[in-house]
């Protein structure tokens, strides 16, 4: 692929899910996938935002997403688009009762960029229309900070299989944005707000927006025989 800008055109639909557990982190890698997915092409109406409480429930939710997603975008074909009816509000009403967990959460309008305190909220921007496809790829944010039990091994390893199960069994590309840090500060540094003036280190959110767009686009081509660089 001769390089990663442009190539996530206009049709290009993401999905993000993060937890809401170490928030400055979090809020950083964020602002990272956007800044990379916008700049690649992606358009800011077509990335939904969604927040979890935790990293374990981060499999769960992209899971969901995906199915709502398929869901959405068939009825949305059926009937000709679904104007004036909200994404939430569809996916609602199109998945019943058994996922009413996934709509009383937060989401964020892509370009408001971070998470805010206080979650759940209601939606704004993202989505309103409804999606007109399936997310061509998603990405899970989490940032698991080992304490002293084994916890953390168990949350990381069911984790890091979760998300693996749901793109081999779905087919859409689930990005892998968990950190599993053995200190706060080894998040701070993969977040790129370490140090005294808070710009320091890698902000590996950029690497999974980059990610999420390569994937998508192979993915089209890969469904047309097509094996493009
Ligand atoms: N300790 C961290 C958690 N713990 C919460 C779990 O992920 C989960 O929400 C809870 O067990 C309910 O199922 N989550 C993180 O993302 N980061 C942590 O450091
Ligand atoms: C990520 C974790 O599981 C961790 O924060 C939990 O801490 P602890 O093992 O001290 O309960």
């Amino acid at each position: 692929m001769a390089g990663i800008k442009g190539i996530g055109d206009a049709h290009t639909y993401d999905g993000i899910v993060h937890a809401r557990w170490n928030k400055p982190i979090i809020s950083a890698l964020l602002d990272g996938t956007l800044k990379a997915l916008k700049a690649s092409g992606v358009k800011s109406e077509n990335i939904v935002i969604q927040s979890v409480p935790g990293s374990y429930e981060l499999p769960y939710a992209v899971q969901r997403m995906y199915t709502g997603s398929q869901t959405q975008s068939a009825a949305a074909s059926i009937t000709g688009g679904m104007s004036g009816m909200g994404l939430m509000q569809s996916a609602t009403d199109l998945l019943g009762g058994s996922t009413t967990d996934l709509t009383g959460l937060a989401k964020e309008v892509a370009s408001g960029g971070a998470p805010k305190e206080g979650a759940p909220k209601e939606a704004a921007g993202v989505g309103q229309q409804g999606l007109k496809q399936p997310f061509d790829a998603l990405i899970a944010i989490g940032a698991l900070i080992k304490g002293s039990t084994m916890h953390f091994e168990y949350i990381s390893d069911a984790v890091s299989h979760g998300l693996m199960r749901v793109q081999l069994d779905t087919g859409c590309p689930v990005i892998f944005g968990l950190l599993t840090l053995l200190t706060e500060e080894q998040g701070l540094e993969r977040a790129g707000i370490a140090g005294t003036n808070g710009d320091q280190g890698h902000n590996h959110g950029e690497d999974w927006g980059a990610a999420a767009v390569e994937l998508a686009a192979k993915r089209k081509g890969w469904a047309e025989g097509r094996f493009v660089e």
